[in-house]
């Protein structure tokens, strides 16, 4: 249950001296909307200050230009065009697919579900489903599209906060008392309903692939604010295209990490003032704190 630090540590992706952008993984970002194109940038830088060598953002038309303003370094292309081939990681060339951060189910439904069941189905590599995706991935439909992957080897990576989780446990038909089961509990019985890695967010948060589960409680209430978790969602991406073999450990490390980048930020600006981007500045000096531990 408990994950100690110096398994984080050996799991953080130092770059060989020889590397190459394409050796150190791809993040592809299918975020944002028209509403929520924020949440695309705070994903995408995560994912880039995680490792990542190359960061390619899929957004709406009209976010094309001010992310590219916002982040010169990322590759943006229109999500209205993305219809890509099959996306698979090649022989030193991890790839990661993360879907939903800022994703406006409520205004945008058609266009997300499209964008999800792209992802779902294209990518033969570890795919992240995150904020208003997950009401999306809620529903039979998409549950038997989780299933497909998980008989072929490939992960897929949920991460709920607490309204998101108890709409995918309505939407699996878990019993109606679900919610009072212990919170590790609740988390191992979503992973087993989605054959998915679910990473449950809150005060602790719990990663689970339905038979390990590993507890993260370093985190503090500065990370309550609304962006914080587009923020781990890149994290845990760019960690899974790095990490192929065991994306249950790089999602809980990038847990961890989240949490301790948390902290260090709230040491600088307090627990009012961190914003979701202090812990994207951060994550560097998390990385060192933890690496000094193996
Ligand atoms: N800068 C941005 O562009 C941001 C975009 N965001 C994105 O915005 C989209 C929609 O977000 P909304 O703010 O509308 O929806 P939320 O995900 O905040 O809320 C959806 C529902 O879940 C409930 N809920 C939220 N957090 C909860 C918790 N911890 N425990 C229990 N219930 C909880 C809410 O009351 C609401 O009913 C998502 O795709 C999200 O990724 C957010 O990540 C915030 C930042
Ligand atoms: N009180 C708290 N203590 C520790 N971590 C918290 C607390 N509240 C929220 N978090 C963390 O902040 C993040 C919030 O994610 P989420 O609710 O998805 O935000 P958003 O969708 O606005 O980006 C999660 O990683 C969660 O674990």
């Amino acid at each position: 249950m408990g994950f100690t630090i110096g398994r984080a540590a050996d799991l953080l992706p130092f770059p060989a001296s020889d590397t190459h952008k394409y050796a150190r993984g791809k993040v592809v970002v299918v975020a944002g909307s028209p509403r929520y194109p924020g949440a695309a940038v705070l994903a995408a830088r995560a994912a880039q200050r995680m490792g990542a060598g190359y960061v390619e953002a899929v957004v709406s038309a009209p976010a094309v230009l001010p992310v590219r303003i916002a982040g010169p370094s990322l590759v943006v292309s229109d999500r209205g065009e993305w219809d890509p081939p099959v996306l698979e990681s090649g022989p030193g060339r991890p790839l990661a697919v993360l879907v939903g951060c800022g994703f406006d189910a409520a205004g945008d439904a058609g266009e997300c579900g499209r964008l999800l069941r792209l992802a779902l189905d294209r990518a033969a590599c570890p795919v992240v489903v995150d904020g208003g995706a997950l009401g999306l991935a809620a529903c039979d439909e998409m549950r038997r599209a989780l299933r497909l992957r998980a008989g072929r080897g490939v992960a897929t990576v949920l991460t709920p906060h607490a309204g998101e989780a108890a709409l995918l446990a309505e939407a699996a038909g878990l019993p109606g008392d679900f919610l009072s089961d212990p919170p590790w509990r609740f988390c191992e019985r979503l992973a087993q309903a989605y054959s998915a890695i679910v990473c449950l967010k809150g005060p602790d948060t719990f990663v689970s692939d339905g038979s390990e589960t590993y507890a993260i409680d370093q985190g503090g209430p500065e990370l309550a604010k609304a962006g914080t978790g587009d923020v781990l969602a890149g994290m845990a991406a760019a960690l899974s295209a790095q990490r192929q073999g065991d994306v249950l450990c790089a999602v809980t490390t990038a847990a961890l990490l989240h949490a301790e980048a948390g902290r260090l930020a709230a040491d600088r600006r307090t627990s009012i003032g961190v914003i979701p981007e202090d812990v994207i500045d951060e994550l560097g000096s998390a990385i060192q704190r933890v690496a000094s531990f193996r």
